[in-house]
């Protein structure tokens, strides 16, 4: 897969304050990338960057193949941006909004199917819609050029559960048409149901891109099995396997720690010995513990 966008040693400070220390990254084309980090990492500034909306201090952006400053003209026919905090006259109503951004744009979107999609109402203006709707709205208006790149900070914020899944499905949608997105978040949720990679920075710095499964795998938390066996089994059957680190007994219970692998190495010996388990229970690292693990920090 060629890449669409590569950041290579970003650099910026305002003032005394460095807000991105030294980041490089590639975007492959057709991809989800999450970035992720907590608070004030640097990850705004960053997308804003290769969005060609902030001047970095040094390090050089790509996003297919034109500079985002000095080709500000061609790349914003070919990148959706919604931002964390963009403002539109009050008066504009949602579907005016919507006709006149698309008419900037040289393939637009259907404009009318993006609003009904987000649970737009079109006679709203934008000073009386809520938090969650203007939410709604700026995910159109990045969406309503047809990019080839959409670039999302904070999606779904503010949005409630239901909300934020159709969102969610929306994307599934724009991605599933070949659209790459950068996708800043918070939720850990919403990282490992939509991204193929996620880049964890922290204070400025890349920690580690990787998919969601193997920054679980990275952080090496271990994963707990639990389960009743219908007769008497051999601990040591368990204690052997290069994927185990414990075994207790609680009860009936058998509990064993181990790996990433621990469930499969757990089930084989149970087969083998025609065991079953009852109240098969696992509990798996999520892209929440390997966050914490990784960072320091908790994430949402
Ligand atoms: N325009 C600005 N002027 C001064 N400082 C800024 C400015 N923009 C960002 N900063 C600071 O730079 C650092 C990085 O900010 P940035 O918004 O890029 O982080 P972030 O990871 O997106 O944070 P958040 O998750 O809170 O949005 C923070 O300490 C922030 O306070």
């Amino acid at each position: 897969m060629s890449a669409v966008i590569e950041v290579r040693n970003l650099h910026k400070r305002y003032g005394s304050k460095v807000a991105v220390d030294d980041v490089s990254l590639t975007v492959r084309e057709g991809e989800i990338l999450g970035v992720l980090g907590p608070n004030g990492a640097g990850k705004s500034t960053t997308v804003e960057s290769i969005a060609g909306l902030r001047t970095p201090d040094r390090g050089s952006i790509r996003v297919l193949g034109l500079d985002p400053l000095r080709d500000r003209a061609s790349l914003t026919r070919q990148l959706g941006v919604q931002l964390q905090d963009g403002q539109l006259p009050a008066r504009l109503k949602v579907a005016e909004t919507l006709e006149l951004y698309s008419s900037f744009y040289p393939n637009p979107a259907d404009w009318r199917e993006l609003m009904s999609s987000l649970g737009l109402t079109a006679k709203v203006p934008y000073g009386k819609l809520s938090g969650g709707q203007k939410q709604r709205l700026s995910i159109a208006l990045a969406l309503v050029g047809n990019p080839r790149i959409a670039i999302l900070d904070e999606l779904t914020t503010g949005l409630d559960p239901q909300a934020r899944r159709d969102t969610w499905e929306l994307i599934e949608g724009v991605r599933a048409r070949g659209v790459t997105i950068v996708l800043v978040t918070h939720f850990m949720e919403e990282a490992e149901r939509l991204c193929d990679r996620v880049a964890l920075i922290d204070a400025g710095r890349v920690v580690t891109v990787d998919t969601p499964v193997g920054l679980t795998e990275q952080a090496r938390i271990e994963q707990r099995v639990q389960f009743r066996p219908t007769r008497p089994v051999d601990e040591a059957l368990f204690r052997g396997l290069p994927e185990v680190s414990s075994v207790v007994r609680r009860g009936e219970l058998v509990i064993v720690t181990g790996d990433a692998n621990v469930l499969n190495a757990v089930t084989a010996v149970l087969a083998r010995n025609q065991i079953v388990a009852e109240r098969l229970r696992v509990e798996q690292a999520s892209l929440e513990d390997a966050y914490v693990e990784l960072t320091g920090k908790r994430g949402k």
